[in-house]
């Protein structure tokens, strides 16, 4: 928000770090190393102001929350809760439903690309230039060079879909 202090920016986001950080504390990523899953929300976060020069607060937020839901015991009303309705309502578009199948979650992403908010698609990008990052770094224990492939060709479908309807 635009009224906000620096001392107010700086005091939410060391707080999502924080949330983020102990909520995925028993998480790692799934390459050879274990690194630690916070990494990852950190580094999309880093993506965004670093590349993408977003200074939106309220997209900074959502990156280092977006896999909370997800992937962790946390509700959305936590969210809303301890960061406000915009922060929520981004986290909200970029949550899958890990009830389903793997194949219709993905398919279900980009069909809803098109019309995700501007904040939201911000954050799937950097997600997916972040995981895309990894895989050639290093693939995740038992990728085949076919997996790593179907990831790059779904991101790209992806990243066009989230290119129609844009208006950033
Ligand atoms: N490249 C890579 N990805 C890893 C690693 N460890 C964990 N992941 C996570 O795995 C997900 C991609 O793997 P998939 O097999 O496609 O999806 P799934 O885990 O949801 O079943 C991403 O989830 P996500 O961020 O929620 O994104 P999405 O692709 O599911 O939308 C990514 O963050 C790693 O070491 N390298
Ligand atoms: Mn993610």
């Amino acid at each position: 928000m635009a009224t906000e202090s620096a001392d107010d920016i700086l005091r939410v986001i060391i707080k999502c770090i924080n949330f983020a950080a102990i909520k995925h504390k028993n998480q790692r990523r799934k390459d050879p190393e274990q690194t630690p899953y916070i990494n990852h929300p950190i580094g999309v976060a880093k993506i965004l102001t670093e590349e993408g020069n977003v200074q939106d607060v309220n997209i900074i937020q959502a990156a280092l929350l977006h896999d909370t839901v997800e992937d962790t015991e946390t509700s959305f009303e936590e969210i809303e809760d301890e960061f406000g309705s915009t922060v929520c309502q981004i986290v909200k578009e970029v949550t899958d439903d890990k009830t389903l199948p793997k194949a219709e979650r993905k398919r279900l992403q980009i069909e809803h690309a098109p019309a995700s908010s501007p904040g939201a698609k911000l954050v799937k990008l950097a997600d997916k230039l972040y995981n895309l990052r990894d895989l050639e770094r290093v693939p995740p224990q038992g990728w085949s060079a076919e997996r790593v492939q179907e990831y790059f060709n779904w991101a790209q479908k992806l990243l066009m879909a989230s290119e129609a309807q844009t208006k950033i």
